[in-house]
């Protein structure tokens, strides 16, 4: 499995992350193609750079005047640089100092968020890059909203800033898109503090109040970070809390590749870089979760269905140990073994279904014998069994005891021996 891991030591904007996939190897051109399918007056460039002595890629974006020749990602446009340690708001696209470049007009008005998820949906990008995108729009026209008090469809960006915005998160879509991560951990994220930005509506407070609620909704860690400037931006938060499949540390991996995207400014503080390290994961992660709630209210006659609502729902096993709860009531542990993929369903069975109003989560690894399912012959009835092996050798044959008692039944006998004559049928065939 491909994991990536995401530093953000020294926080994140759109185009750090956009330099270190590139670094790591996303393709520029599937990039760039992105980008301008999305708006042809859009373009990334790409350059060297160095940030306290630490050699970086700086990715920056390009409005220019007439579409891209050729999606060329090293043609370079003249243009003017708004962005080294100037401080700006979303119509500037200049936070935390990762500066954009810009040529040609770049138009004055604004766009809605129902106009730039109008854009993104119309250039016919790949599936996986448009949802990427859009949810990242979505999450970004949330926070806004709840920023400034408003609904989402009434959140404009400020049409060179929808422009930088729309060039970054459809760049870092098509680019993590391109790397083909199966899992993306995204470390503690730095925001920085210190002096304000300037919004379209005049001084922000830093952290800004959007990177906030983009924060808060995903559940991401976060620290104050060793700068006195804004070190994570409103995109950057965006697109993180998009990628980022759980946030931490670095999880065990053999590393595969490694990127590093360079900030617009190099402060003293810190080297304004962000980082991707890229991985083939080693020892399997936690995938099955067990639940455990303790019950000592529900009507027992409804334990029965609650079991067997839990296996439809998709829990791989669901069970009741009895114990004696607080206040000396008897009572019991329901426990529920589900994959992470049925998790949400299974909760809300365990949630609706029982008197239960909280449940504890446990990551679970499981280790499993090699199975195979086959079917013997017991008096001409067939009946199925599952046969497992450990280190190559039949470890266990196991009948399907429903297959048995039918058997038993069709052929007038106890079920005990039927069963007998199925394992004895099933190790003469796999030992
Ligand atoms: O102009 C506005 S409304 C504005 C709001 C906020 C909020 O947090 S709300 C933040 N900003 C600043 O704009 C720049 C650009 O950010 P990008 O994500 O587009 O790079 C940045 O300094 C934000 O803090 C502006
Ligand atoms: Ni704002």
């Amino acid at each position: 499995m491909r994991v990536a891991w995401i530093d953000c030591s020294a926080g994140a904007s759109g185009d750090m992350l956009l330099g270190a996939f590139l670094d790591a190897g996303a393709d520029p051109t599937v990039v760039n193609a992105a980008v301008s399918a999305v708006d042809p007056s859009l373009s990334v460039r790409v350059e060297a750079a160095v940030r306290h002595q630490i050699a970086a890629t700086k990715a920056s974006v390009y409005v220019h005047d007439e579409p891209h020749p050729e999606n060329d990602p090293n043609a370079a446009y003249a243009g003017t640089e708004h962005g080294e340690g100037v401080e700006g708001g979303h119509g500037h696209g200049v936070g935390a100092g990762h500066g954009h470049v810009h040529s040609g007009s770049g138009g004055g008005g604004t766009r809605s968020w129902a106009e730039v998820r109008g854009v993104i949906e119309a250039a016919g990008l790949d599936d996986a890059v448009r949802e990427r995108a859009l949810d990242t729009f979505a999450r970004l026209a949330r926070a806004e909203a709840a920023a400034h008090g408003v609904q989402p469809d009434a959140v404009h960006f400020h049409e060179v800033g929808a422009l930088d915005a729309i060039a970054d998160i459809v760049g870092v879509a098509a680019a993590s898109v391109s790397l083909e991560l199966d899992r993306i951990v995204v470390s503690t994220i730095a925001l920085g503090g210190g002096r304000q930005v300037r919004g379209q509506h005049g001084g922000i407070p830093v952290p800004g109040p959007a990177v906030l609620h983009l924060l808060t909704e995903a559940e991401a860690p976060v620290v104050g970070g060793t700068a006195p400037y804004e070190m994570t931006t409103p995109t950057g938060a965006a697109l993180l809390a998009t990628l980022a499949d759980e946030f931490g540390l670095m999880p065990p991996l053999r590393i595969l590749q490694t990127g590093v995207g360079a900030g617009g400014r190099d402060p003293v503080e810190v080297p304004n870089i962000l980082r991707v390290v890229i991985g083939e994961s080693v020892g399997a992660p936690a995938t099955e979760l067990v639940y455990e709630t303790n019950v000592d209210d529900l009507d027992p006659r409804i334990w029965p269905q609650v079991l067997s609502r839990l296996l439809q729902a998709g829990a791989a096993d669901a069970w009741l140990t009895p114990i004696l709860m607080k206040k000396g009531r008897p009572a019991h542990t329901l426990s529920v073994l589900v994959s992470s993929a049925n998790a949400e369903v299974v909760r809300a069975v365990i949630l609706t279904e029982t008197s239960a109003i909280g449940l504890r989560e446990f990551p679970i690894r499981k280790h499993a014998a090699d199975r195979e399912f086959a079917s013997v012959e017991v008096g001409g009835q067939s009946i199925h069994v599952k046969i497992a092996r450990y280190g190559g050798q039949v470890v266990n044959v196991q009948p399907e005891y429903e297959d048995v008692v039918t058997a038993a039944n069709a052929l007038g006998k106890p079920v005990k021996s039927v069963l007998a004559q199925a394992v004895a049928a099933g190790h003469d065939l796999w030992g």
